[in-house]
């Protein structure tokens, strides 16, 4: 379903927004109830993404399909490793069968798992059959993608010696790999991380029951940080529930909008960006760290008229569309200019932003909610806007209730 975004304006007496839970954490902690039952979850994420992942680890089917859900994927690709006399064939969606496995399945075959592939080699779907695994130390390349290393990382507590990984090459998206220790933390899990070794001890079953309480999610906010730097001075939106301390390392949005005179403020358990001041120098930043939240700014520095240079992209390519692609295409219909390599943007600053374009999202559902605050400046379509629901089903509900005027 295409939609139109008409030229909106936030209102500022009705702009508080909820946002479901932090889809990596909810994954990563769905998978470890799986495994700990006693463990008990709060806000859990609504997304598409989620369900899909709750639906699997639920599932008794001798196929599993995760759809487009990247972290599903890869985090149930070690889960069924482990689960002893099972044998399950995990598959996805056109794009998935597209999004590379083969250092995360090499490292797991390293420590004894089997698993074939079923239609391309290094690529879903894949069969798997559940084994005891007994080795404990393996070496993998960490700068492709960091969920390779959560996928092992969530299992370890399980395996009989815990488990030591050594990263080979530069770390990417090093925040989620820290989220995923300090989730194992919170259930009674030990780990180091010194380096380049990761150690994880198995769990000894002395603390329980847990209840864990998933924070909102940081990308999904990070939306509303464009909508905010895109609306007047004095402008307000309070997003619950975030905390400043938060293990999802999107929350550095709060210093990335501070260039763009957003400024957040943090009081019971949520956060208010306000729109401060007006800047318009060019911005240059690199995203290895928070690669999810590389379409916001881009979008946001376009609208803006700034310059940027976002480097630290390589990632991207992988994800559920070509995203560097994604993100030229769509910004040169707009009347942007946009040079990218294999990682990195560089975009100069615009003068102009051509009216009611049809923006297409390639089943990237921040392709449609980057580009949606463009409608405080002018109207634009939203081609697909269903694919908002892998992350953030409400998103265009959310939308309308501060002021954006949506129609089908
Ligand atoms: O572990 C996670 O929850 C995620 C890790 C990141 O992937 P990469 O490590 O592949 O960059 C991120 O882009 C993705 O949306 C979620
Ligand atoms: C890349 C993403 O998700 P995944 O890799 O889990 O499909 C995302 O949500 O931006």
């Amino acid at each position: 379903m295409n939609i139109t975004l008409h030229k909106s304006k936030i209102v500022n007496e009705k702009s508080e927004v909820t946002i479901t839970g932090s889809k990596s954490e909810s994954n990563r902690l769905l998978l470890l109830q799986a495994l700990y039952p006693n463990i008990k979850l709060q806000n859990v994420s609504n997304s598409d993404d989620s369900n899909l992942m709750t639906n699997a680890l639920n599932s008794n089917s001798e196929v599993v399909d995760i759809h487009h859900a990247g972290t599903a994927m890869r985090f149930l690709t070690a889960y069924f490793s482990i689960q002893e006399g099972r044998e399950v064939v995990l598959t996805g969606s056109k794009r998935m069968k597209e999004r590379p496995i083969q250092i995360l399945v090499e490292a797991l075959q390293e420590l004894g798992a089997e698993i074939s592939y079923e239609e391309n080699e290094g690529y879903p779907p894949i069969k798997i059959k559940g084994k005891k695994l007994t080795k404990n130390k393996v070496s993998l390349k960490a700068n492709v993608s960091s969920q390779y290393i959560s996928a092992l990382l969530l299992i370890a507590p399980k395996l009989e010696n815990g488990l030591e990984l050594t990263l080979e090459g530069e770390i990417t998206s090093v925040p989620y790999i820290k989220m995923t220790l300090s989730l194992l933390d919170e259930i009674g899990v030990e780990s180091s991380f010194v380096g380049n070794t990761i150690t994880v001890k198995p769990k000894n079953n002395h603390k329980q029951p847990t209840t864990l309480t998933v924070e909102s999610d940081w990308s999904s906010a990070s939306y509303y940080f464009s909508i905010a730097a895109l609306s007047e001075l004095g402008t307000e939106i309070t997003l619950s529930s975030y905390k400043k301390d938060s293990l999802q390392g999107d929350s550095t949005l709060v210093d990335v909008y501070k260039h763009f005179g957003v400024e957040s403020i943090f009081s019971n358990n949520k956060v208010t960006l306000i729109k401060k001041t007006a800047n318009f120098r060019p911005l240059s930043l690199d995203l290895k760290n928070a690669p999810d939240i590389a379409q916001t700014i881009a979008v946001t520095c376009f609208a803006l008229g700034i310059a940027c240079d976002l480097k630290g992209l390589h990632t991207l390519k992988i994800k559920e569309t070509d995203r560097l692609v994604a993100l030229k295409t769509e910004i040169e219909k707009l009347g942007g200019h946009v040079k990218i390599t294999d990682k990195s943007l560089h975009l100069t600053a615009s003068t102009h932003i051509k009216e009611s374009v049809s923006i297409g999202t390639y089943n990237d559902h921040r392709m449609a909610m980057a580009f949606a605050p463009l409608a405080l400046k002018t109207p634009i379509i939203i081609e697909d806007a269903e694919v908002v629901s892998k992350s953030y089903p409400t998103f265009w509900d959310d939308l309308k209730s501060i002021g954006f005027k949506i129609s089908e």
